[in-house]
């Protein structure tokens, strides 16, 4: 089935002062799609989304939602609701009255148009047994509707019964989940998340993030989160967004920003990875630390000098008399499931992942396969 796009971001460049923090950014995020931008600190993730939320306007480009530019529209006019960090709920409200007030405060056609007046019409008709509806009828009404929209939010995010707690009496994560409720009541096309778990310890932002994708998957909202957590984003993502100083590096599934990462930067930011200089000798061969290497797929000018990538869980320890490369323990942890180890080969060190135990000082043999091998050209910059 063809995607639909339901944000598109062209040239869009956003400068505070003469800084250039977003630099000419393309992007397109699909409908249902739970897109993440994942970079350090000051990469201009959150004021990506600030922009795509109206919080921000850009300097030029445009900010393309549902088909329509959405460049200087505010955020009350977007089919968009945020979440941030800060939760930012009112502490002198309860749970109820907080996820609420959004709608609460909507204008009364508003209402009647997010409601379906006709629905409302037909349902107070067959209350009144069929006699003139007035506008304090239809008052009423959706006065009701919007207490059961809430009670739907809150049963959502597993807080149903929780409707009269002061938000004091909350912990972070409850509090998390209020403040999901309220962007979920307003049935938003696409919800904006920033770095909405960061205030939780480790193991509830685990569950969340587990809960996050799946209520995503069944409400089929559009979620743009942003975390500079790259295991966050790994867990939850269809697509991420590697960014650096304002720009895209790489986007793509998590599986394949992982498996082929575009440069020194994105091979380093997720997960572990060995690189390692090397030349391209031909057609499917490498050379690195003095070997040459079967290798896969890869079309590089011959001799050209390139950057090699090996994941430490791609290694594979052999026989010596079998190995294409030996080197000495030199460290070795033990982290539940596998060990990691150091392995000094030609006092270059390199990461392997092993089930086996190793002890340090002995000489082990490793060899990788042709496709566990990847390489990619060498940025001048890096
Ligand atoms: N309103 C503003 N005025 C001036 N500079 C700003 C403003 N907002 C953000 N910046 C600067 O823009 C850069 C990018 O900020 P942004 O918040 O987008 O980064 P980020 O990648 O989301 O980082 P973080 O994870 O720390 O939020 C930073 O250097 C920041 O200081």
């Amino acid at each position: 089935m063809e995607k639909k796009v339901i944000i598109e971001l062209i040239d869009v460049v956003k400068k505070f002062d003469d800084d250039v923090i977003v630099d000419r950014l393309n992007l397109q995020i699909y409908e249902n799609e739970f897109i993440t931008l994942l970079g350090p600190s000051g990469c201009g993730k959150t004021t990506t989304l600030r922009m795509i939320g109206g919080f921000e306007q850009p300097n030029s480009g445009d900010i393309i939602i549902d088909g329509k530019v959405f460049n200087e529209l505010p955020p009350y006019a977007r089919p968009i609701n945020t979440v941030f960090q800060s939760y930012a709920l009112f502490p002198h409200l309860n749970v109820f009255d907080n996820v609420a007030f959004g709608l609460n405060n909507r204008p009364f056609d508003y209402l009647l148009n997010f409601f379906n007046e006709e629905k409302l019409r037909h349902e107070i008709e067959i209350e009144n047994n069929n006699k003139e509806i007035t506008k304090k009828d239809l008052k009423k009404k959706i006065k009701e509707k919007i207490s059961i929209a809430v009670k739907e939010a809150l049963a959502l995010v597993s807080l149903k019964g929780f409707e009269n707690r002061k938000i004091t009496q909350m912990s972070g994560g409850q509090q998390q989940r209020v403040a999901l409720a309220r962007a979920l009541v307003n049935k938003p096309k696409i919800l904006l998340l920033d770095e909405p778990l960061a205030a939780l310890d480790l193991k509830l932002r685990q569950s969340m993030q587990y809960e996050l994708k799946e209520m995503q998957r069944q409400l089929g909202i559009t979620f743009i989160f942003v975390t500079h957590d790259q295991e966050e984003a790994m867990t939850m993502s269809d697509r991420i967004v590697v960014m650096k100083d304002g720009l895209i590096q790489q986007m793509g599934t998590p599986k394949h920003i992982y498996n082929e990462p575009v440069n020194r930067y994105v091979a380093t930011f997720i997960g572990e990875s060995n690189i390692i200089r090397g030349t391209y000798l031909k057609k499917d061969l490498v050379n690195f630390m003095g070997v040459d290497f079967d290798c896969q797929g890869y079309t590089f000018n011959e001799n050209e000098t390139v950057d090699v990538v090996i994941r430490p869980e791609d290694f594979d320890v052999v026989d010596l008399d079998k190995a294409k490369l030996k080197g000495i323990v030199t460290q070795s942890i033990f982290k539940g499931v596998h060990n990691e180890l150091t392995v000094v080969v030609d006092a270059v060190e390199l990461n392997v992942n092993t089930y086996e135990n190793y002890v340090v000082g002995e000489p082990i043999g490793l060899k990788v396969d042709p496709y566990e091998i990847h390489i990619m050209k060498v940025n001048k910059d890096e």
